[in-house]
């Protein structure tokens, strides 16, 4: 799925218009009574009241036509108007007058008003401000926006947290909504993704207001956010008269005393996401563990406790390197003269990411579309601190596009980077914020590269993947012990629901939807 700018979104709007010929006062109403559907499936009438916030733009208005239809359907409602400016936007003004024709007066807020009382069984509609807030709000505006977020009510945002620009950080966090469910019109925005503002959407659903199919389909976004659909079409199947000569052979380098593990758990990921051969090459104080843990291996060591010359005389299809290898000196040249003369694919990761941070120099020897998986402390040594999560984002694109190579930005939400262009997942979960998680994550990627994936289809299939596989394993450990091994053996039911149809709606969702066409 596409992820618009703020941009891209109005002329999306202005399309739609010209397009299906409807004025922006129908589009509002689409997506007004979109979102009553939404709530009115899940409240059935409830006689819960429903406090709504609405700013004077066309989030407002969306807020204000929404009240119309709750009132209409028998809703305790209480509507106010966050009168933050004079500027009120047209469409806000027609369904202000809609809801007065029906004898409803909302109350106008201003510096001067008292905050309401809100219940913590009360729901509260966020229609303050939308993807139009172009400046931090008024002090008085923070403070309601602070109070709405003490009362402890459900609160359902309306296409954006209020307060949340689409474009920036918010100087203060104060003054931003903290969305229990966020209903955001046609596309998800970039930062319900990030870490420092996704905290204000709890979670989100898009609701579709039919904007213009075809602008949706021919507009270039900066990112994309990647689901089942969109890494299905990379899937490779196997063929019946296939050998294991035909997936490759990966190569996993790494590995000193004490943490072989690591390379153990890469190279069995390889293996596990299907990878014809795994070769490991470690120190030899790691030959017994490897061979013992995972006998479907080969192993090639070098060194007694850590690894002195990376040279062997195999054919691998791709090399992941750095996991648990050390940045001794010895282990540090040996890395730089295999770069210097190395021809193969590379996933660098770890160890190889950080002896490349101290010698940035030997980055131009990575051949094109390496691919580097750098947890958080490893991007910083890369590229340096950043101010804010855009900060970080501009700062990584410029040096994927310098080095050209593939960065994966780790995190909640993992971004893959490549040629100007971000690719969010969707899997995962906090329970693999764990242990030897990452150096699986680069066995993972390692093997499809292997199979033949391109290095950008193995790295974005392979983030979905390693998150997947954490979400089944999830079902049985729990967050708490949830460990890298699950993962690796989560993969195999990864790959099969990538075919698993999606369950059947129950016939009362379909005699629903019959209604509703009526
Ligand atoms: N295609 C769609 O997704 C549709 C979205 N709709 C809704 O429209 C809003 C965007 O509306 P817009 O009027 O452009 O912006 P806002 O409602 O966010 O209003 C802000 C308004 O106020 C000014 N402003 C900005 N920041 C401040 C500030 N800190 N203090 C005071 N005033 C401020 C700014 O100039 C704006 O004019 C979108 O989110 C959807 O909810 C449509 O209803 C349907 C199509
Ligand atoms: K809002």
């Amino acid at each position: 799925m596409k992820i618009f700018s703020a941009e891209q979104i109005y002329k999306a709007d202005k399309a739609t218009l010209e397009k299906q010929d409807i004025s922006s006062e129908e589009l509002m109403e689409r997506a007004a009574t979109q979102m009553f559907n939404w709530m009115h499936v899940r409240m059935q009438g409830a006689p819960v009241k429903i406090h709504l916030f609405c700013g004077i733009g066309n989030n407002g208005g969306d807020g204000i036509a929404l009240a119309r239809h709750l009132f209409e359907h028998g809703y305790d409602i209480a509507v106010y108007v966050v009168k933050y400016s004079d500027k009120r936007s047209n469409d806000f003004l027609v369904n202000l007058e809609r809801l007065k024709d029906r004898k409803i007066w909302p109350v106008f807020l201003d510096d001067k008003s008292d905050l309401p009382n809100i219940s913590q069984d009360d729901i509260i509609v966020d229609a303050v401000f939308g993807i139009g807030l172009n400046r931090t709000p008024d002090d008085w505006v923070t403070k309601l926006i602070s109070h709405l977020n003490d009362s402890k009510a459900f609160i359902l945002a309306v296409d954006i947290p209020s307060g949340l620009f689409t474009n920036c950080v918010p100087e203060n966090l104060d003054s931003v909504i903290k969305a229990n469910y966020v209903l955001s019109f046609q596309v998800p925005k970039l930062v319900f993704f990030l870490p420092q503002t996704g905290v204000f959407v709890e979670q989100w659903e898009v609701l579709d207001i039919g904007l213009d199919s075809e602008f949706l389909m021919k507009e270039e976004t900066e990112y994309d956010l990647i689901a089942k659909s969109e890494v299905l079409q990379f899937y490779r199947p196997r063929t019946k008269y296939s050998h294991k000569g035909t997936y490759g052979h990966a190569l996993i380098v790494g590995g000193s005393y004490g943490k072989i593990g690591a390379v153990t758990l890469s190279s069995k990921a390889a293996l596990k996401s299907g990878s014809g051969l795994v070769t490991t090459y470690i120190p030899e104080c790691g030959y017994q563990i490897l061979q013992t843990s995972v006998p479907e291996i080969m192993v090639l060591t070098n060194g007694k406790t850590s690894l002195e010359t990376i040279d062997f005389d195999i054919k691998p299809t791709v090399v992941g390197i750095g996991m648990g290898m050390g940045i001794g000196e010895r282990t540090a040249k040996a890395l730089t003269e295999f770069l210097k003369v190395n021809k193969l694919p590379l996933v660098l990761d770890a160890d190889a990411l950080n002896i490349l941070s101290k010698n940035k120099e030997s980055l131009k020897y990575l051949p094109e579309e390496s691919i580097l998986t750098p947890h958080p402390k490893e991007l910083e040594r890369l590229i340096g601190k950043w101010k804010d999560d855009f900060d970080k984002l501009k700062k990584v694109k410029a040096f994927s596009k310098k080095y050209k190579t593939i960065i994966i930005i780790k995190g909640a939400h993992t971004i893959t980077f490549y040629q100007g262009k971000g690719y969010i997942n969707t899997t995962g979960n906090p329970g693999m914020a764990t242990a030897g998680s990452g150096d699986t994550l680069t066995g993972v990627i390692t093997g499809l590269i292997a199979q033949g994936y391109t290095n950008m289809q193995a790295a974005i299939f392979g983030v979905y993947l390693h998150g997947k596989s954490g979400d089944l394993a999830l079902e049985k450990t729990g967050y708490q012990s949830l460990v890298a091994s699950d993962i690796i053996n989560g993969l195999g039911q990864a790959f099969i629901d990538l075919f698993k149809v999606p369950e059947q709606v129950s016939e009362q969702q379909e005699e629903d939807k019959k209604e509703n066409v009526k």
